[in-house]
């Protein structure tokens, strides 16, 4: 099977179990289409969460019970839709470097009626993790249960490191993209993004706070995969 052909099949699966396993009927559809087609025609590029791997971690987070969840890497906000969306007891902050992106997320947040608990601040995401660490440790924030990292990939380990400080007991730690169609295998490989993926993978595997372990994926969005840790 050619790689188009083992696409095309992922895509097929994707759509088929998707439109099961949520159908329209759904509450949260709506909301989600719309940040879909805000997104597009506001030129956003198509680079989310695929739906079922949104959806995926929104369940995670209710069956987890978790209250405050920190993304990095807002978009046009689609998976901060799905987390509240599906968890009416979770707050998300979500950290967005580019402005023109955080105005169409805001607008698709409050579209889904989701503005009293997503929280969305425009900045570089290392500069703000940082700050949000000194507002947790201050007793200003409380610690966070989830966190999804998904922006510049060369900072992976940064937002790890601090991610493991501000977490609960048994905080859940994913960081996106790690896998990159196989290449982070590949040790000739000098991308950053490669860089960044192997960087995350190899210090939580030694770091004593967390434990760790990657899933490759294949789906709408190819082969890819998550690093997930727990934090102890
Ligand atoms: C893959 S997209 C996020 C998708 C989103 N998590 C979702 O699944 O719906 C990555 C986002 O990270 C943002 N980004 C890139 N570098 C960043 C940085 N240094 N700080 C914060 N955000 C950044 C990009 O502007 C882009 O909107």
């Amino acid at each position: 099977m050619s790689g188009a052909q083992q696409r095309d099949l992922w895509t097929a699966v994707d759509e088929y179990a998707f439109s099961h396993s949520h159908p329209t009927s759904r509450p949260n559809t709506k909301a989600l289409q719309h940040a879909a087609e805000a997104s597009k025609e506001a030129g956003l590029p198509n680079i989310a969460a695929s739906s079922s791997q949104a959806k995926f971690l929104a369940i995670t987070i209710r069956a987890l019970g978790v209250t405050h969840a920190l993304e990095i890497g807002t978009l046009g906000a689609s998976t901060a839709i799905w987390l509240a969306s599906e968890n009416p007891q979770l707050h998300v902050t979500s950290i967005e470097y580019d402005p023109g992106n955080a105005e169409v997320a805001r607008k698709n947040v409050e579209f889904a009626g989701l503005s009293d608990r997503v929280e969305i601040i425009v900045g570089a995401g290392i500069d703000v993790i940082r700050e949000l660490k000194q507002e947790v440790l201050d007793g200003k924030r409380p610690r966070f249960g989830f966190f999804f990292i998904d922006a510049d990939k060369e900072n992976n380990w940064n937002y790890f490191d601090v991610a493991a400080d501000i977490a609960t007991k048994r905080g859940l730690i994913v960081v996106d993209n790690v896998v990159r169609q196989g290449r982070v295998a590949d040790a000739s490989n000098t991308d950053a993004r490669i860089i960044g993926s192997r960087q995350v993978i190899e210090n939580a595997g030694k770091d004593a706070r967390v434990d760790s372990v990657v899933l490759q994926t294949v789906g709408d969005k190819g082969h890819d995969g998550w690093l997930w840790a727990v934090v102890n």
